[in-house]
Parts: C-alpha cells; structure tokens; sequence
C-alpha cells in the first residue's frame, strides 16, 4: 500500500503583493544532508492541524514573523509539490504584517533575492524546490500574488 506523503506548508515572502521585487529565502542549519541549502521557510502540518494555520505558526517559531498569505503558488498535486518519495508541500507568496525576521530556529542566514532571472542561481536551494522557485519568478511577472488561499 502507499503511504500519504507528509504534508509541508511553507511561504514564498515577497516585498510586496502587488509589486513584488524581492522575496526572502532561509539557508538551513539541519539535518546534516540539507545543511546549507536554501530553501522556503515553513515545516510539517501537524495532527488536526490547517495547512494555513500551519504555515503561520512555523513562520512565528522560525521567523518571528506574523503573515498575510496571498496566492498559492499551485503545483501538479492537490498537496502542492512533490520533495521527495515521502513529501509534499503547498507554498503560498506572503507579506510580513508583524516583526523583523531572524533566524531563530532552523536557519542559520535570511537573504532577500531579486526577483529576476538571477533568482534561481543566487543561492543555492534544496534540489527539489527548482521547480517551485521558477514558478515564482513567473507569477511575480504577470502578478498573480495577491488572493487569499
Ligand atoms: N520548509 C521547507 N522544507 C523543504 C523545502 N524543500 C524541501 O525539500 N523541504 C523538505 C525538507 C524537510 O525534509 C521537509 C520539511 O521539514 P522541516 O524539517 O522543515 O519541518 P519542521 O520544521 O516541521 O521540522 P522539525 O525540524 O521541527 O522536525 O521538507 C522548502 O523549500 N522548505
């Protein structure tokens, strides 16, 4: 039989919604595989737990930040993108309504991208997200960000 992947909620935050030029992304200090890898910030959906409640809570333990979640950036599956044979997460673009972010846990640097062709060589992300950081770029070009979930 096969497992249900493990659901991921995670937030793509921009500058702005309606005319974004850069969107912050978070290098991981764990597990050691993924150490040093930039990624999306957000985490596991726990038990009896929203997907959207989700993506704000690890926001406030990761970030220190409060949210206001735009569009989501879809992908193939109803639980967004497949990571990996055990994984897949829903992303949506989001501003900060609340806090200056840092990295408080899970992270060891933030780094805010331009939202240019460079975006997907700036740094170096987590193999799996490629696809999700092209759809970014793209959808802050004809401006889909805004919209609730
Ligand atoms: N947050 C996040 N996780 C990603 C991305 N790309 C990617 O493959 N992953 C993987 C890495 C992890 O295996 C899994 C997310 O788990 P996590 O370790 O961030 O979740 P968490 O904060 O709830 O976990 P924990 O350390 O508190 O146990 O998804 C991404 O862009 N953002």
């Amino acid at each position: 039989m096969n497992t249900p992947l493990k659901q991921i909620v995670a937030v793509a935050i921009v500058d702005d919604l309606t005319s974004p030029t850069r969107m912050l992304a978070a290098r991981r200090n764990r597990p050691e595989a993924l150490a040093g890898l930039w990624e999306f910030p957000g985490g596991k959906v726990e038990p009896g737990e929203s997907d959207t409640s989700a993506v704000h809570r690890e926001l406030r333990e990761e970030l220190g930040v409060e949210l206001s979640l735009g569009a989501e950036i879809t992908g193939p599956l109803a639980q967004g993108w497949q990571l990996n044979d055990k994984a897949a997460m829903r992303v949506w673009f989001a501003v900060i309504t609340q806090g200056e972010p840092q990295p408080l846990d899970g992270h060891d640097q933030l780094a805010w991208l331009d939202l240019d062709d460079s975006l997907g060589e700036a740094v170096e992300w987590i193999p799996a997200d490629a696809p999700i950081v092209r759809a970014c770029l793209n959808l802050s070009r004809i401006g889909h960000l805004a919209g609730h979930p």
